[in-house]
């Protein structure tokens, strides 16, 4: 299968790593080489990345697969994954490869050049060569020929080391609770029972276990203590299944000969560590980590995990995945179009049931009966995982749902889903096809029993408004369903349907078509499937008519025949449409079926994602109403403000009038009488008088000397200011009084539309409208947010008023407002 995907997918290589496994991966991926990351650079990039390959130093910690989002496989390019959190990597549906035997035997002739380097003391008396000396008579060596060599953990590599040191002439025995003791026999290899056993025979003790919970500080200072004196160890295993400080204690006492150490509990050991400490021993022959290092096996390691690398990214599975199970090539190759088809039952499954009382899950054991050839296909794990995946596919999130065949087990458990996977050879069970598979849903009663012990799939024990059974088939690479309930179908599961449950009578195909095709959705195939004749046997006829006002007219004692209606249509119906279908007459069900790219969709929205949306919504609500509740509250102390305002308003328009009345009053006194004007020059003098106007006109009357200049000016500014205050008042009377008009009234419509919405999210029924309430509410957020950056800037234009401060310009004394909003 091509790779296929707008960008190719990435592979991060941060380990050197053999070139030749490499090149076949540069055709169609993007290889990068990024040696030396450190911890925190790793987790920084891998969410790019489709694929890992590491040997061991790179630790592939849960905190780097849960940050490694787009990940499929994690490949170690050799044989330990102690590097790996494997249960991690299972629990996202990670796999993990390795090789495992791509590199035994450098490994096993590491642990035998070693061995004879110790017992022949190969290190020091070459440095002391090289250091210019002669020293024959101190580096005097053992022979290993007739020695006893103990084995702890006979797999590959221990295997591999034992015929060596056979060929060597040693004895060689093992202890390995899981070695089969034919292949100890054949390998001449004396299998022991204890380890206190083997430690007390053992001349040379190498250890070739993987780094598990028994395996570490498996031999420590009581287990040092029972070898004889002068005996040697060798770990080309890991670190850490010796206790360093015990073994660097044993060398110093001389009760060991020598240790021969490839591999440390840190590499490379920390300064002053134990490992450092036994590193600088005399007696140690050290290398680092060097087992696999030869030309030889890191070719053939990098190959066996690239190629498996492609395979996993082409949607095969790998020949070696230490977290999933092993399932032949040519079983694969068979069980691949089944897997497609078992994926669309559990999807259609979940779909065609969900609006059923008790909805999609409420039955959650599934007896799933492979019949005909299929049946007898034993690892059938690949349909166990299409199950899960088409059941939870249309009721979970596409980006937290990455079920494969590494965790499906895991992910059903979780999900308290309970599967009996039946292999039926009975030839008289699946009629005319060559191989078939049904899926029945166990009514609630018996969901906890075990499934029967025949795979009995004619039902008629269970009532027909149980019957959740779905079979189907494969017409080469094509899947088709040919039972649905009580119907005999065949109908390609693919693309967008629409099943239609309805009295098999005259003109429901007419109906229906004229529904969609007055709502512009096209019908691209349809084909009907009756009850089955076999289950009509055995079915009580229906004679009761239904009261939900899908009334069929029908003659009294006839048979109601229902049928299936199923449409292929070229696009996703909305809620409105299903609903005036379902209240045509004579239609008892409508079903729009997606496909796998919408399954879990409102339109292309994943379904978690619309209820995420939902409460997005009602939370929006609950704040805009809040918001609201905080706006009445400001709107109240605005209108208090405005009050105040206004009484000031009032009180300087009285103001205003008084002095105007008495200019009036004082212009008159120019007509006045002698006395009058002599008490009228006594108010002035005094400055009691206000005379604005009298002062302009009274100085053409030769009157100006006599009057006090300064206090008319004062008189006279003052009146002005009012004058213009008043004015400024009304105007932000009237525009505050608009402003919170405005602001209350948007947010109002705000919250119900809002609670509108929200009660059409809530309304299942009306799934398709979540996206226009989706785009609402992210035009609300958008808008929201628009307000917020707006309020910032002082603009006007946002309803959502907070507060309203007026202050005048010192200089030129225009009037500014300052507002902020919500
Ligand atoms: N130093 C290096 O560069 C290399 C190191 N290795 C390491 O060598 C070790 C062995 O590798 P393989 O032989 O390929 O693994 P393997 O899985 O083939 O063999 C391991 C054996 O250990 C046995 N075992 C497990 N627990 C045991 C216990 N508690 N007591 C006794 N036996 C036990 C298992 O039954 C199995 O037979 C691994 O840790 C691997 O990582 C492998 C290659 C290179
Ligand atoms: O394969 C193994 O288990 C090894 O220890 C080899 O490690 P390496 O790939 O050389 O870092």
């Amino acid at each position: 299968m091509p790779l296929l995907r707008a960008s190719r997918p990435k592979v991060l290589v941060p380990e050197k790593l053999s070139p030749d496994g490499l090149a076949l991966l540069r055709s169609s991926l993007d290889v990068h080489e990024r040696k030396g990351l450190s911890a925190d650079e790793l987790l920084q990039i891998i969410p790019d990345y489709d694929a890992l390959l590491i040997r061991s130093e790179v630790k592939v910690t849960a905190t780097v697969l849960q940050a490694a989002k787009n990940l499929k496989v994690v490949a170690r390019a050799g044989v330990g994954v102690d590097n790996v959190d494997v249960e991690e990597a299972t629990k996202l549906g990670i796999v993990v490869v390795n090789s495992p035997s791509g590199n035994i035997g450098a490994a096993a002739e590491h642990t035998i050049a070693l061995m004879m380097s110790m017992a022949r003391k190969i290190p020091e008396s070459c440095a002391s060569l090289k250091d210019g000396k002669w020293e024959r008579s101190k580096f005097v060596g053992v022979e290993v020929k007739g020695k006893t060599l103990s084995i702890i953990g006979l797999g590959k590599v221990g295997l591999t080391v034992a015929r060596l040191a056979k060929g060597l002439g040693m004895n060689v025995n093992a202890l390995d609770p899981y070695a089969s003791p034919a292949v100890a026999a054949s390998a001449s290899v004396a299998l022991v029972s204890s380890l206190p056993e083997l430690l007390a025979s053992a001349d040379f003790l190498t250890i070739h276990t993987p780094l598990i919970a028994s395996t570490r500080g498996m031999i420590a200072e009581a287990e040092l203590a029972q070898l004889k004196p002068g005996a040697r160890v060798l770990n080309v295993a890991r670190g850490g299944t010796f206790d360093e400080e015990a073994l660097l204690v044993a060398l110093e006492s001389g009760h060991l000969a020598g240790a021969a150490i490839d591999v440390f509990t840190s590499e490379p050991p920390a300064p002053g560590s134990s490992a450092a400490r036994l590193i600088a021993h005399p007696r140690a022959v050290v290398t680092p980590h060097l087992g696999a290092s030869t030309v030889e096996a890191q070719e053939n390691v990098s190959v066996d995990v690239c190629e498996q690398v492609l395979e996993i990214l082409q949607g095969s599975l790998p020949r070696s995945a230490v977290n999933a199970p092993l399932i032949l090539p040519e079983e694969y190759k068979k069980l691949q179009p089944f897997v497609r088809l078992v994926e669309k039952l559990g999807s259609l499954y979940t779909q065609h049931y969900a609006a059923s009382p008790g909805g999609a899950m409420s039955r959650n054991t599934f007896d799933l009966i492979y019949q005909g050839e299929l049946a007898s296909i034993n690892n059938t794990k690949p349909l166990f995982t299409a199950l899960i995946k088409g059941l939870l596919s249309p009721i979970s999130s596409m980006e937290g749902l990455n079920i494969n065949i590494v965790n499906a087990e895991l992910v059903a458990r979780e999900r308290g889903i309970f599967v009996s996977e039946q292999h039926s050879r009975d030839p008289s069970d699946h009629s005319s096809y060559s191989s078939l598979v049904t899926l029945v849903a166990r009514p609630p009663s018996r969901a906890s029993s075990r499934a029967p012990a025949s795979a009995d799939t004619s039902t008629g024990s269970i009532p027909d408004q149980q019957q959740r059974i779905i079979s189907g088939t494969c017409s080469g690479d094509q899947p088709l369903i040919t039972r649905l309930g009580r119907f005999e179908a065949s109908f390609e599961p693919e693309g967008t349907l629409l099943i239609c449950e309805n009295y098999d009578s005259p003109g429901k195909i007419g109906v229906v078509g004229n529904i969609l095709g007055q709502e512009g959705v096209n019908i691209n195939f349809m084909a009907v499937a009756p009850v089955s004749t076999k289950l009509v046997l055995n079915e009580t006829p229906k004679k009761s008519l239904p009261t939900d006002g899908s009334e069929e007219p029908v003659a009294k004692g006839q048979l109601l025949k229902e049928a299936l209606m199923i449409l292929g249509i070229d696009r996703g119906v909305p809620a409105h449409v299903t609903a005036a279908l379902a209240r045509e007459t004579g239609i008892l069900k409508i079903c729009p079926i997606y496909p796998k790219e919408e399954t879990n969709s409102l339109k292309g929205k994943p379904k978690a994602d619309y209820e995420r949306k939902l409460n997005e919504a009602t939370a929006v609500v609950k704040t805009k109403e809040t918001a609201l509740a905080q706006q009445r509250e400001v709107a109240e102390g605005v209108a208090q403000e405005v009050n105040s305002l206004k009484g000031q308003l009032a009180a300087k328009e009285t103001q205003l009038g008084e002095l105007r009345d008495a200019n009036v009053k004082i212009f008159g006194d120019l007509r006045v009488t002698k006395e009058e004007k002599s008490k009228l020059d006594q108010q002035l003098e005094q400055g009691t008088a206000e005379v604005v106007v009298l002062v302009q006109q009274s100085d053409g009357h030769g009157r100006a000397g006599k009057r006090p200049q300064e206090k008319c000016a004062k008189l006279e500014s003052t009146i002005d200011t009012l004058a213009k205050e008043e004015a400024d008042l009304e105007e932000e009377v009237e525009w505050r009084e608009q402003a919170l008009h405005e602001s209350n009234k948007q947010s109002l419509q705000d919250v119900q539309k809002l609670e509108g919405d929200n009660r059409v999210l809530l309304d299942p029924n009306k799934e398709f409208l979540y996206q226009s309430v989706a785009t609402d509410i992210e035009h609300q957020q958008t808008r929201d947010r628009v307000g917020n950056r707006r309020s910032s800037g002082g603009s006007k234009h946002c309803t959502s008023l907070r507060s309203q401060t007026s202050s005048r310009c010192k200089t030129c004394k225009s009037r500014r407002v300052t507002t902020t909003f919500c």
